[in-house]
């Protein structure tokens, strides 16, 4: 199955090379629909198996076994498996469970910091998404680094700045097969951060709105599908677009997810860029939010966005 969005060799981003095709390419998605693929990324296919079978042997297990790492046992860190239904993204149940992980530290007192929860019956899955989160945070800052360019900025803008302490949020998800009737696997939204790196398995499920109306983003071997995320609408004033997708698996097989979320430092302020290229005229959002109205940090954003479709998050980071 192919997809209508571009594929973008990224290699020259990692390697250090010249990167000016790179960046125009990126330019272009970024302006079109803020989705593309990405190939060239040197993720290696080895820890890609190793942390898909360790997550379906995860999912397989009995309910009772996975909560023993529910997010009720993350706290503030904001960590751990839900059941299918116990997020809300368009404020109905999603179709699916998942676990959150984020970041591997010592809790330093904010929100969503602290140390991630990993299952005792699958030993080896902590050791494979605590070497991914490593090679995706890399690949992240190179896609970065591509985007700067392509802003017209210094390559390490957003290095030395929004992402020199990012905020890094990883999920693993499992959609159960379902039909038309049934709702989504995600509902209908957009991305909060800078950039959505996300893994697919074999089955498609994605769906993306693009200015054509809603296409079909299905897996393509050996690539991650790319999206921006609000911070860099906002920092571009709608210049770059952060584009409303959903999901449903209707594969007939179980799917699985893994989308890596590359965002801003939680107490960055993200105002319009000074350099921003050219506004778009006020475009209206999908949702009728007018972004620049935001003025607080990303951390508070993030916040005001996880307790809608988490609302347990509130009683449990916030209060
Ligand atoms: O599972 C997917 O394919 C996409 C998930 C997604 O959009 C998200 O987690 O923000
Ligand atoms: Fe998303």
């Amino acid at each position: 199955m192919g997809s209508e969005l571009p594929v973008i060799d990224v290699s020259p981003l990692l390697a250090g090379e010249s990167a000016a095709t790179v960046a125009r390419q990126i330019e272009a998605a970024c302006v079109d629909s803020g989705f593309f693929y990405i190939s060239g990324h040197g993720v290696s296919a080895d820890l890609i198996a190793r942390m898909d079978v360790s997550a379906r042997r995860f999912f397989e297990l009995p309910l009772d076994a996975k909560m023993k790492i529910s997010m009720a046992h993350g706290g503030r860190a904001w960590r751990g498996f839900f059941p299918v239904g116990g997020e809300l993204t368009s404020g109905r149940p999603d179709l699916k469970e998942g676990i959150y992980f984020g970041a591997e530290r010592e809790p330093d007192g904010r929100p969503l910091s602290g140390r991630n929860l990993f299952p005792d019956e699958v030993p080896e899955l902590g050791a494979s998404v605590l070497r991914y989160l490593d090679v995706m945070t890399e690949v992240a800052q190179a896609v970065m680094r591509g985007v700067a360019l392509s802003l017209g900025l210094d390559e390490d803008y957003f290095a030395t700045g929004y992402t020199a302490d990012p905020t890094i949020l990883f999920r693993i998800f499992h959609y159960p097969p379902a039909s038309a009737d049934e709702g989504w696997g995600v509902g209908e939204h957009t991305d909060y951060g800078l950039l959505t790196l996300l893994l697919q398995d074999d089955n498609a499920g994605l769906q993306v709105h693009s200015a054509r109306g809603w296409i079909d983003a299905p897996p393509i071997p050996g690539t991650f599908v790319c999206n921006i995320g609000d911070m860099l609408d906002k920092l571009t004033g709608g210049h770059y677009r952060s584009t409303p997708h959903r999901v449903r698996n209707a594969s007939g097989r179980e799917r699985l997810s893994f989308p890596f979320f590359f965002d801003p430092g939680w107490d960055s302020e993200v105002p319009p860029l000074p350099s921003r290229p050219r506004l778009d005229g006020g475009r209206a959002r999908w949702d009728g939010q007018d972004l620049r109205a935001f003025t607080g940090t990303y951390g508070d954003y993030l916040l005001s966005k996880v307790a809608k479709v988490f609302p347990q998050l509130r009683a449990d980071v916030l209060d």
